[in-house]
């Protein structure tokens, strides 16, 4: 299994090119099966994630071509399998949403339920719920979503009981091709949501109000072909900006959106950084030594989920004390443990970690347990005293794009070893 070993202490300065956004890439790939012309999606980020869909898409009998590294073309003009196994949608949540595409394009989904990371139950009822109020008939048996409807899917209005991310991308994307109007009410506000809208209004869907809690849907016919871009990744984006922090640098994102990142600026800020921006760039230049902050975890607009354990990582080496605390999922404190490995003083107390930062972190072999907790061990590693083996990087995979690549342009030392 490979890991990434790095020697801590060098201050991380330069350009980093942001990759297109993984919550953005995944849900525009499902969705492209609504169309029936060519798809052509660009700044798709090389990442395991990104091949695992490619292969559920392969499987449903969708052909396509890779063009270049980060680019697709998609020919969803045949369709011919509707279940989505086990064996493909277990590594990664996001397969949940090719429920909402299959059901509308093709009346019928089997659809594995999904894996991804895993920091907490992550039910998919609200996916099953709005999708039977739009009229389909679903069972969940063995394992799988079994999902049908007679003619075309009904347009509903749906209240979401929580704010769910991929469930409003789902049944935004039913929706598209629906009879009628759909109104989702209490929808996510997240950037990736507004994104995925677009590009199926570029498609010929009709969406309005992505990117505010109400969206309206009015469904059409059939969706035509399209070419887009998909959006710069705002929480690869936050974790390079954290680390160049963390070790003291100097670092502007180039290709990136700081529209989408107010929320962490403003805590980076806190932390003492001075942080300048352009339209595509965010530079961040780091004080001597970070101070401490305070975060909550909440749904867009506020603090991400995706970036506290980067934040428990900077906290563990600030000046002073700081807490994160998580308020979306229930285990997502997996990193705590391991970064305790490398003598961060941080207590768990309930959904919160408290973090007395340490002048001095030391290197140690440390396993990642989850995507964004591989992020903060790669930072812990990257400020830490001596050597840092960080096991199990299967999961840094599903979301960062060659990230020891990137690093090692910036002056990290970090190598990737079998
Ligand atoms: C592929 C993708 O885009 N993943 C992101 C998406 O995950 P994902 O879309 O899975 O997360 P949700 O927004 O759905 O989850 C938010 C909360 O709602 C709960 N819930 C969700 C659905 C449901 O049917 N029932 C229910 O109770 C979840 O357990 C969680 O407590 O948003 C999360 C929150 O910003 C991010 O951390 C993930 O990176
Ligand atoms: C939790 C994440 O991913 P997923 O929802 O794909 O598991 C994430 O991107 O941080």
């Amino acid at each position: 299994m490979q890991k990434l070993v790095i020697t801590g202490g060098r201050a991380l300065r330069g350009e980093v090119v942001i990759s297109g956004a993984k919550n953005a890439a995944l849900p525009i790939l499902m969705a492209s099966i609504l169309a029936t012309e060519d798809v052509q999606i660009d700044n798709v980020p090389a990442l395991q994630d990104v091949k695992t869909s490619m292969k559920l898409l392969a499987d449903l009998g969708v052909n396509s071509e890779q063009l270049s590294l980060n680019s697709y073309l998609i020919h969803p003009q045949q369709l011919t399998n509707h279940i989505a196994s086990y064996d493909l949608v277990k590594t990664m949540r996001a397969s949940i949403l090719i429920l909402g595409p299959l059901l509308a394009r093709h009346r019928k989904a089997q659809v594995s339920l999904p894996g991804g990371c895993a920091i907490g139950a992550r039910p998919v009822n609200l996916h099953i719920e709005g999708l039977r109020e739009m009229g389909a008939h679903i069972t969940v048996e063995n394992g799988y979503i079994h999902a049908e409807v007679e003619d075309r899917l009904q347009g509903a209005t749906i209240v979401m009981d929580t704010v769910s991310v991929t469930g409003t991308e789902n049944l935004m994307m039913a929706a598209t091709l629906a009879k009628g109007v759909t109104t989702i009410e209490n929808a996510a506000r997240e950037p990736e949501v507004v994104d995925l809208a677009k590009f199926l209004n570029t498609l010929g869907a009709d969406i309005r109000g992505a990117g505010t809690d109400t969206i309206k849907i009015h469904g059409v016919e059939k969706l035509h072909g399209g070419h887009y871009s998909v959006q710069p990744d705002r929480i690869e984006t936050g974790t390079f900006l954290v680390a160049a922090l963390a070790t003291g640098g100097d670092v502007t994102c180039k290709n990136t959106d700081p529209s989408m990142l107010d929320a962490v600026m403003k805590k980076l800020t806190e932390a003492g950084a001075i942080i300048s921006k352009g339209d595509d760039w965010i530079r961040l230049q780091a004080p001597e030594r970070p101070r401490p902050v305070n975060v909550i975890t909440a749904p867009h607009p506020a603090f991400p989920t995706d970036m506290q354990a980067q934040f428990c990582a900077l906290n563990a080496i600030a000046d002073g004390t700081g807490w994160v605390r998580e308020t979306i999922f229930e285990n997502r404190f997996m990193h705590v443990p391991e970064l305790q490995r490398m003598g961060a003083n941080i207590e768990l107390e309930g959904n919160t970690a408290i973090c007395k930062g340490v002048a001095k972190l030391e290197g140690a072999q440390v396993m990642c347990t989850d995507l964004r907790a591989s992020a903060s061990l790669v930072i812990a590693g990257l400020v830490a005293e001596g050597e840092t083996t960080v096991q199990r990087i299967y999961h840094i995979d599903r979301g960062y794009e060659t990230i020891e690549k990137k690093l090692t342009a910036l002056g990290a030392q970090i190598e990737r070893r079998d």
